[in-house]
């Protein structure tokens, strides 16, 4: 690809900003859905907002921006991949060699240059049908990082004509920023495939109406995408060959994309291969795919299970947050701590906490939900790269983080919701680990007398057991061993 292409005279210019902008996306706070402060977190706890007192609300868009920002390899799966063929009666292929697929060269090419050796396991069912002549329309189901936007990238470069110049494949992503990430895929992938180049139709993005549209691919988000088509007659969808609409999930949670992405749907060609991707799959996401994905395969990959058998729990009671944060400092002084992640329930938490370890010489950073997406990825990279020994932060993390080297997790407040019982899910994701990985760990919860009863809840709930350790008792912590 000779160069990641922007529409218009001014578009080496724009995109050039965007791209330079990209290095450290600064979300505005209003990007975020849910999250309102603008106060960036300041460790000496004087500027508390209101906020603060709140819990994080998880954004879905933010959180996986976040995983594609903080991945570092393909997320592998013990699990079989279940098929389910629109016409059970057609062989069903899989390939276990990127060559098997009969490939251009220069697509070959970019796919070893990115250090694929073979496909992943999703890739090695969904490629052949998405490559398969005629097209066939796919739902496919995978957690994050096991290879989707590659597979969905690979399938548009293969099917662009590079003799025409005009959109053909057209891709829908929830935010501005997922479709630059998607863009940034198509780039590396596509750079041995000098003549196909790539448009995004996202806001900021002004395109003259009547400019001939020439790019064949368009990634885009659904209301920029519609107005290009409609209203300014950008784009000719009867002309799109590919249509892929990914994270959609995350796009069923933005209001008013899903009714977009099906008007958009609906104006494309009978012959129009579509595709759609999502890491998770509850019934709301599965009606949405069967409502804008006819006739279509699907594929599933089951995520790997957590579980709390390799966990060690303990619960400490307190009687408030000085008594905590002391039953704390004789837990990381009687027992030898590699890395250790404190959840606190809300900003103001966390931002105390974290004074009180640093004024006692501890080296923690705070991870919460005012921060941009760039600053938590390069918070959490810093924690990976063990520059901090301790992650303090709030529900905004809960999932998604992967460091191997942890091997504490302390609840300092129990994960609740909004009616005040036990949040078991959230617990799960913050102490489970999966058992294929299975190694050992240890979780401190430190508990108010009268937040008890939810613990036992906790407790029941996964029936297992959750010993209570007594604070001053030195010899017993450090007797624990991990
Ligand atoms: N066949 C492969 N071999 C090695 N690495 C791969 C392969 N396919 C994808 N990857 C890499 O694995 C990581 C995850 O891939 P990808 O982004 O395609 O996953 P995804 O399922 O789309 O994730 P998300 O849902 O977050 O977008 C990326 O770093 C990608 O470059």
């Amino acid at each position: 690809m000779a160069s990641l292409l922007w529409g218009g005279d001014a578009g080496a210019a724009e995109s050039e900003r965007l791209n330079s902008h990209f290095s450290n996306l600064i979300h505005p706070r209003k990007n975020l859905r849910g999250i309102r402060s603008t106060t960036v977190p300041n460790v000496d706890g004087s500027n508390n907002t209101e906020e603060d007192d709140e819990d994080d609300v998880v954004d879905l868009a933010a959180n996986s921006l976040l995983n594609k920002l903080i991945r570092q390899s393909l997320v592998e799966s013990s699990h079989r991949v279940e098929v389910l063929q629109k016409d059970p009666s057609s062989p069903l292929y899989s390939v276990k060699t990127f060559e098997e697929l009969r490939l251009k060269e220069e697509l070959l090419k970019g796919i070893y240059a990115m250090g694929f050796n073979r496909p992943s396991k999703i890739q090695e069912m969904a490629l052949p049908m998405m490559l398969a002549h005629p097209p066939q329309n796919l739902i496919a189901q995978s957690q994050s990082g096991t290879g989707k936007t590659a597979a969905f990238v690979l399938a548009m470069l293969s099917r662009v004509n590079t003799l025409e110049l005009f959109p053909q494949c057209l891709c829908l992503a929830p935010t501005y920023e997922l479709a630059l990430q998607t863009g940034r895929v198509v780039e590396r992938m596509g750079k041995f495939c000098v003549d196909v180049q790539v448009m995004y139709a996202i806001r900021g993005n002004h395109i003259p109406r009547g400019t001939d549209v020439t790019k064949q691919i368009i990634i885009g988000t659904p209301g920029t995408v519609l107005d290009w088509c409609f209203k300014r007659k950008l784009i000719d969808l009867t002309k799109i060959r590919v249509f892929v609409l990914d994270e959609a999930d995350v796009m069923i949670d933005t209001q008013g994309f899903s009714d977009q992405s099906i008007r958009i749907q609906r104006a494309l060609p009978s012959e129009c291969q579509m595709l759609l991707f999502s890491a998770t799959f509850e019934d709301s996401v599965w009606q949405f795919a069967e409502r804008i994905i006819p006739d279509p395969n699907v594929i599933k990959l089951r995520k790997e299970e957590l579980t709390l058998n390799n966990i060690r729990q303990y619960y400490v009671l307190c009687e408030n947050r000085k008594d905590k944060y002391q039953a704390l400092c004789n837990i990381y002084g009687g027992i030898t701590i590699g890395q250790a992640i404190i959840f606190c329930q809300t900003r103001r938490n966390a931002k105390w906490l974290t004074v009180e370890m640093m004024q006692d010489g501890h080296q923690v950073s705070l991870l919460s939900g005012e921060l941009t997406v760039d600053q938590r990825a390069s918070i959490i990279q810093r924690f990976r790269d063990g520059k901090e020994k301790v992650l303090i932060t709030t529900n905004v993390c809960a999932r998604g983080i992967d460091v191997k080297q942890v091997t504490i997790v302390v609840n300092f407040d129990l994960p609740v919701n909004q009616a005040e019982e036990p949040d078991y899910e959230t617990y799960l994701h913050r102490i489970g680990r999966t058992g294929r990985f299975g190694k050992k760990g240890l979780a401190f919860n430190m508990i108010e007398v009268d937040k008890l009863p939810l613990l036992m809840k906790i407790q029941d709930h996964f029936n297992s057991s959750i010993k209570q350790l007594d604070p001053e008792d030195m010899d017993e912590i450090e007797k624990i061993e991990y």
